[in-house]
């Protein structure tokens, strides 16, 4: 359930017509909904009630201040990957005792960071990793609480690129292994073990692979509990699904209450890190129609967005709902064409709202880069003419997060919608900006 609705034939966010955003702020340009953000956000909060649980939200799926700091004044806790990640937390107002370091890289300096500001945990991912925290954590006279990311090589049935719970994959150390490194890591000085954490991939639809693999953790857990190694939280990581087109994931209710049932009595915290299914579908990228390009096979729609700005389309071959922002009238003349040939383009009027209506066709919906691969919706039936608004939902978790310069292009603007305003929370990247910091040779 989101915010972004029609009015009349108007797609709004919240009480604000996405046209008058596409006016003031230009495109492209990623609309994220308040409302939406906090209703996920309370959705998974609500949902574990009275069991001891935090909700940290993964930031890399949306990193914008705004963002960070309506979550950090909700209560939310923040699941981070890299220091970056921890100085946009404290930036936006975000409480470091509720931070969560998670990531298989972690470098020094990123580890004394997080040791500076005092993190909740770190989610450790190597035998290395933790001799490197433990050291770094005895040199600076503090004790870093840890808990190991295990792998439970459970299939997350997800794209193979965002499933990181099997035995090939480089996340977590292998469960078998754990036990034995979980009995060094209670030895050590720098150390403090207080959780187990474990999270099998992204955009999960199902339930099954969530339960088997807390099922796993929790005989890891039984097992440690009978060597004296006691365990504060489990850490079940992020992964829940949401719908782009036609999926069908659980809510974070029923999630919630299938984790909940198989925890029973166990009094150990939940924590959890959602990215997705808190940001994703709070946000839309909104982008214009340059040209509309007939070609032999093919009806291309070449908008002003481009992989560089949503790159989820090109990188997994994700689908994600394209919706023209002004709905066309319902016009009985504007039936499909029964053949396939390209429609002409010349005709079609430049307002949208006194034109007539085009014919729906099947569009190629493609950007400006030099990519063969740069597609952000492929044969989607719509109405369209040259200077159209269409609006990609489902953009508000790894869309602006995941955007480059490539090719040059500066990155989009953002912005938050509150009820009937809209307010600019990051303004488009300038030209100059491009090549700042970049230097000639003498
Ligand atoms: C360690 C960790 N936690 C949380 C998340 C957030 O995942 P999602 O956005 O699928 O909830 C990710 C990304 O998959 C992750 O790698
Ligand atoms: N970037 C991915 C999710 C990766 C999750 C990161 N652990 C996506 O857009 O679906």
């Amino acid at each position: 359930m989101d915010h972004f609705h029609y009015q009349g034939n108007q797609l709004h966010a919240e009480q604000v017509p996405l046209q008058a955003i596409a006016e003031r702020f230009g495109t492209p340009c990623y609309v994220y909904s308040r409302a939406t953000l906090s209703r996920h956000w309370r959705a998974f909060d609500d949902a574990l009630g009275t069991r001891p649980h935090l909700i940290c939200f993964a930031v890399k799926a949306n990193s914008n201040l705004a963002v960070l700091n309506l979550l950090a004044r909700l209560g939310a806790g923040f699941d981070i990957v890299s220091v970056g990640e921890l100085e946009r937390v404290l930036a936006a107002g975000g409480d470091p005792g509720k931070v969560i370091f998670s990531g298989v890289g972690k470098r020094a300096d990123e580890i004394e960071r997080a040791l500076e500001v005092g993190i909740r945990c770190f989610n450790v991912e190597s035998e290395s990793e933790l001799a490197r925290i433990n050291a770094l954590a005895i040199e600076r006279g503090v004790v870093a609480p840890v808990s190991l990311r295990v792998n439970p090589d459970v299939d997350a049935q997800s794209h193979p690129y965002i499933s990181t719970g099997l035995k090939e994959n480089k996340f977590g150390i292998d469960i078998e292994a754990a036990e034995a490194v979980y009995r060094h890591a209670a030895e050590q000085p720098g150390l403090r073990v207080v959780g187990i954490d474990c999270h099998i991939g992204s955009q999960l639809t199902s339930l099954g692979p969530f339960i088997d693999a807390l099922e796993r953790v929790l005989l890891l857990a039984d097992r440690l509990a009978a060597q004296g190694i006691t365990i504060e939280h489990l850490d079940l990581g992020g992964g829940l699904g949401i719908r782009y087109t036609d999926e069908d994931p659980p809510l974070p209710a029923a999630y919630a209450a299938a984790l909940s049932e198989r925890l029973g009595a166990r009094a150990f915290e939940v924590i959890l890190e959602p990215g997705r299914a808190i940001a994703g579908n709070a946000g839309v990228l909104l982008t214009r129609v340059e040209y509309l390009k007939p070609t032999p096979t093919h009806r291309f729609a070449i908008v002003d967005a481009a992989m560089n700005d949503l790159l989820r389309p090109a990188l997994y071959g994700a689908e994600q709902e394209i919706v023209p922002v002004r709905r066309p009238d319902p016009d009985p003349k504007s039936e499909l064409r029964p053949d396939s040939t390209p429609a002409p383009v010349a005709d079609q009027a430049a307002d949208p709202n006194t034109r007539p209506t085009p014919s729906p066709e099947l569009y190629e919906i493609v950007g400006p880069v030099c990519e063969t691969g740069d597609f952000l919706g492929r044969a989607r039936r719509l109405a369209l003419a040259e200077g159209d608004l269409l609006a990609i939902r489902g953009s508000g978790a790894y869309g602006f997060s995941m955007s480059s310069n490539y090719n040059s292009r500066p990155r989009a603007a953002e912005v938050m919608v509150d009820g009937d305003q809209a307010h600019l929370v990051r303004r488009r990247e300038t030209l100059s900006e491009l090549f700042a910091g970049e230097e000639t040779l003498p």
